[in-house]
């Protein structure tokens, strides 16, 4: 499929659809669903509009603010809202394709979306926030609701944000509905969605540890690299602490900050409360008292992953595109096993080949492995949580934390179970010993599931 115009990110994740589904069994056993691709990755609609605001100088700010809404065969539209400098069409059509097939792997009923704002929020005020998000909500009001298009946070989009965006679309539209999710517990939010995306990769990497260790492993001893230190990454490190595993580093746009024995919670807790006045990783180290003793070291301009000795696992939980070929060449020569995405196509094409080249040469399951995780099944929990915050508002009720936290870890497991299964049932691999390939399950067991909803409604 040639893209025009050029859109690297978007043609990046369909290759990766294009390649799951051809190299496979399943085009062979049901031809039917050959002609499902070139329709479903054409987005059902996008729409592009200006922004414009004040910002805290009084000077007029104009940005471009996008929804892709990509396919609602399966629910109304669902996805984040981005708001970065590095926001285009190619980067949301990416989001938004994915997003498609990572919330059909939920097993609920959601469509798939993403938005954003090409802009950088990093330094202003939450008075500007507030007026960029009355201003970009003053447009995509037209366009969301409950039953159509319910986005959500995503990179530099978090509470503070959604409450803003749900006052404007609620002060626009007359009307209190559950619009967006990842809303304050006070007002229509669910117990866990903060935590969401975060928890569910942990538990999503722990049903893939046991797996393939037969039940004899869990996270306790494991040595996790993480990169990224906003929502996703925060969690994700508590949880695999929570678990026994020791967290060796996290990151941000400047650097990387790197513990050879180990990041604590308390030091997470310190840069959570850091990022929230802007705050970089390293100004954190340098002035919370929780890295005064100085074991964390900072490295400027780094990412983790060559950074860190001998490691277990790997959790890209930052951005696209975050982990090379060079460095998944690293991670393997380190001793990783285990690779699962907290961000969005967080590996490049050249780091999934390397990791699947060394699954696939495996002798045996019980032979040193790597196991490789697509973000659209293990970053799969937040959206997923999303999905229980628009039942909880549909029946006007607030579930309880441990209910939250058994659906999506029951979520996450079942994912994990159906991408095992549909790669087993569609695989076209000679090495019968290997482990089942995850990215293929999940991409098939997504586009399944999507394809026999065009096909049923006539979108096909
Ligand atoms: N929030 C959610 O519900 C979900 C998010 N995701 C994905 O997880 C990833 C992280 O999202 P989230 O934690 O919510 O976002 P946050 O904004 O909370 O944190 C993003 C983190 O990634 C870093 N980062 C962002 N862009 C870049 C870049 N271009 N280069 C290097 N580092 C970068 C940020 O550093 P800095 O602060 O310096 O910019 C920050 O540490 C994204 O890929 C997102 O799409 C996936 C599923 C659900
Ligand atoms: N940013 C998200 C969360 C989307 C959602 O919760 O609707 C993602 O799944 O990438």
């Amino acid at each position: 499929m040639s893209a025009e115009p050029y859109e690297p990110e978007f043609q990046q994740a369909y290759n990766e659809v294009y390649n799951c589904l051809n190299d496979s069994t399943l085009f062979e056993k049901k031809p039917v669903y050959k002609k499902v691709l070139p329709i479903v990755s054409v987005p059902e609609r996008i729409i592009q509009f200006r922004v414009t605001w004040e910002n805290d100088k009084g000077e007029q700010e104009v940005a471009t603010g996008f929804r892709v809404q990509f396919n609602s065969a399966k629910g109304p539209y669902k996805g984040g809202l981005r708001f970065h400098p590095t926001v285009n069409l190619s980067v949301l059509k990416f989001l938004g394709f994915e997003q498609v097939f990572k919330n059909a792997l939920t097993g609920l009923s959601l469509g798939g979306a993403k938005g954003g704002l090409c802009f950088d929020p990093k330094g202003r005020s939450d008075s500007e926030i507030r007026r960029v998000c009355y201003a970009f909500m003053k447009e995509l009001s037209r366009h969301i609701g409950q039953d159509i298009d319910v986005p959500a946070g995503d990179i530099q989009v978090g509470g503070r944000e959604i409450g803003f965006l749900f006052g404007a679309y609620r002060h626009y539209k007359n009307s209190w509905e559950g619009v967006l999710t990842g809303k304050d517990l006070n007002w229509g939010g669910s117990l866990i969605r903060p935590e969401a995306t975060g928890f569910g990769l942990i538990y999503y990497t722990e049903a893939m540890i046991k797996y393939a260790s037969d039940n004899k492993e869990s996270f306790a001893g494991k040595r996790v690299v993480i990169s990224g230190s906003g929502n996703v990454a925060q969690y994700a490190a508590l949880k695999a602490i929570e678990l026994g595993a020791t967290v060796l580093s996290l990151s941000d746009s400047k650097g990387a900050i790197i513990a050879e024995n180990g990041i604590t919670a308390e030091q997470i807790y310190a840069i959570q409360e850091g990022r929230s006045a802007w705050k970089t990783l390293e100004q954190i180290i340098g002035e919370a008292s929780v890295f005064s003793e100085g074991s964390v070291k900072y490295i400027a301009g780094a990412r983790p992953w060559v950074h860190v000795g001998k490691v277990d696992v790997a959790l890209p939980c930052a951005t696209q595109n975050e982990v090379s070929g060079a460095e998944a060449e690293h991670l393997v020569a380190n001793g990783v096993k285990f690779v699962a995405e907290g961000s969005n196509m967080g590996s490049t094409q050249e780091a999934i080949d390397v990791f699947e080249a060394v699954r696939v040469q495996t002798a045996s399951a019980s032979a040193p492995a790597v196991w490789y995780a697509p973000g659209k099944a293990s970053n799969m929990g937040g959206v997923a949580v999303s999905g229980l915050e628009m039942a909880q508002n549909s029946a006007r009720v607030q579930w309880t934390r441990e209910t939250v936290d058994a659906e999506l870890k029951k979520i996450m497991t079942t994912c994990f179970d159906d991408c095992v299964a549909t790669s087993k049932e569609y695989s076209n691999e000679s090495n019968g010993e290997a482990l089942p390939s995850l990215v293929k399950g999940a991409n098939l067991t997504g586009f399944i599931r999507v394809a026999d909803a065009m096909l049923n409604q006539g979108d096909v």
